[in-house]
């Protein structure tokens, strides 16, 4: 880094997420690069702690909110990464989708969207299909809040009307579009955008939806092991070579578009592609800070980033220096010319006054 001072990024995580993201490959590629990661004492207040470039976070609560909001007043040229307002719309799956909706993007060839859904909030209206006779079987159940509890993943795949009596509101009914069994995780660090793919569930043809029974309950798909997904006749039969990504740069598009609508530097976005028109993309689910470490590449990707907050964190710095010299500078021009029109006027009065000095 051009500045002397090593970069400090402070970070706050669970045990888990902590285990998963600081691996040893990334601490010595920000080191490396002159950034340094520090753990962040969750035990101790965040204004007693750093100095940071950056804290880093994916933490909830009333309590961490506070102590984000009382360093950054006292410490405005840090970054926090990213604002935990930004972060809470994450945790609802119609705000989550609603900036979808409002993005627009240009394509000549390519179109995207999100299902159709709708939110219920009691049995009542559950079992009043006509309030939701808009959507289709089958429809997949997910709880409304997505908080990253293992109860906010649980899903299940609903065939018809005897599959509601397991459901729990509230809850987002939307409709299940068959997709080739393979979404497409797009990971957004920054300006940085890549798109993998990885397994998810196979399509229901119109024949099978009439024979099967109910529902099937599952959680986190794309997350499963080889093995767990062999075990069970539902999640096998899936090849992903064969499998085409979406084109990179509508895509990334998108992703810039959502970065800038959400207001986050770091999340990842699920996207299928509806097989019925295969030029229609639809986002299902928007995450806060995944897991970077499955991203290939992700030690460079977020060292790149760490390396780039810094720089523009030290930069603003010297700008703020440079600016407010400037504005005393400018000021002093200003008390100067008063002084000399007051001058004028007052025969020689205020000349007592030493103009620039004094300002
Ligand atoms: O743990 P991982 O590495 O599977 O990451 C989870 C993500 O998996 P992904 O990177 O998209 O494959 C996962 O993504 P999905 O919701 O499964 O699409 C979530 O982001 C999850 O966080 P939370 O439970 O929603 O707070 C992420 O969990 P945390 O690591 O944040 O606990
Ligand atoms: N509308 C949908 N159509 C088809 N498959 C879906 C749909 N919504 C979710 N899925 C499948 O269910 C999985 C989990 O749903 P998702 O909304 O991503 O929840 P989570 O937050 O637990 O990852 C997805 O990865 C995908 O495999
Ligand atoms: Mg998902
Ligand atoms: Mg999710």
């Amino acid at each position: 880094m051009a500045d002397d001072r090593r970069g400090v990024v402070g970070y706050a995580l669970l045990p888990k997420k902590q285990q998963s993201f600081i691996q040893d490959s990334l601490l010595s590629l920000c080191k490396s690069k002159g950034v340094d990661l520090v753990k962040i004492d969750q035990e101790r207040r965040l204004t007693d702690q750093g100095p940071f470039d950056c804290v880093l976070h994916k933490l909830d609560g009333e309590h961490w909110r506070k102590q984000l909001e009382e360093f950054q007043t006292q410490n405005p040229n840090s970054t926090i990464i990213d604002s935990p307002a930004s972060i809470e719309r994450l945790h609802n799956r119609i705000s989550m989708l609603q900036v979808v909706s409002e993005l627009k993007i240009e394509s000549e060839t390519d179109t995207f969207g999100i299902p159709k859904q709708i939110v219920i909030y009691d049995k009542e209206t559950l079992f009043d299909q006509q309030s939701w006779e808009f959507l289709k079987y089958p429809v997949v159940a997910k709880p409304l809040i997505a908080d990253g509890s293992a109860k906010s993943h649980k899903m299940a795949l609903v065939f018809n009307h005897e599959g509601l009596n397991k459901l729990k509101p509230p809850i987002v009914l939307q409709e299940f579009v068959n997709h080739g069994g393979v979404i497409f995780k797009v990971y957004v660090v920054g300006e940085f955008v890549k798109c993998v793919k990885r397994k998810s569930l196979p399509d229901v043809s119109e024949e099978k939806l009439e024979s099967l029974e109910g529902s099937l309950s599952f959680s986190q798909v794309s997350n499963l092991t080889s093995d767990e997904r062999n075990d069970d006749k539902y999640y096998k039969l899936m090849d992903l070579e064969d499998t085409v990504l979406p084109p990179q740069s509508f895509i990334t598009d998108i992703a810039r578009g959502l970065r800038r609508g959400l207001k986050l530097n770091l999340f990842n976005f699920d996207v299928i592609r509806d097989a019925r028109i295969g030029n229609r993309y639809l986002v299902i689910d928007i995450n806060y800070f995944p897991g970077y470490a499955k991203m290939p590449g992700y030690e460079t990707a977020l060292t790149d980033f760490f390396c780039d907050l810094v720089r523009k964190s030290r930069s603003e710095e010297k700008e703020k220096d440079g600016i407010d010299k400037r504005q005393l500078v400018c000021n002093c021009d200003v008390e100067v010319r008063t002084i000399a029109i007051n001058t004028c006027c007052n025969d020689g009065e205020e000349q007592e006054k030493p103009p620039i000095l004094q300002v």
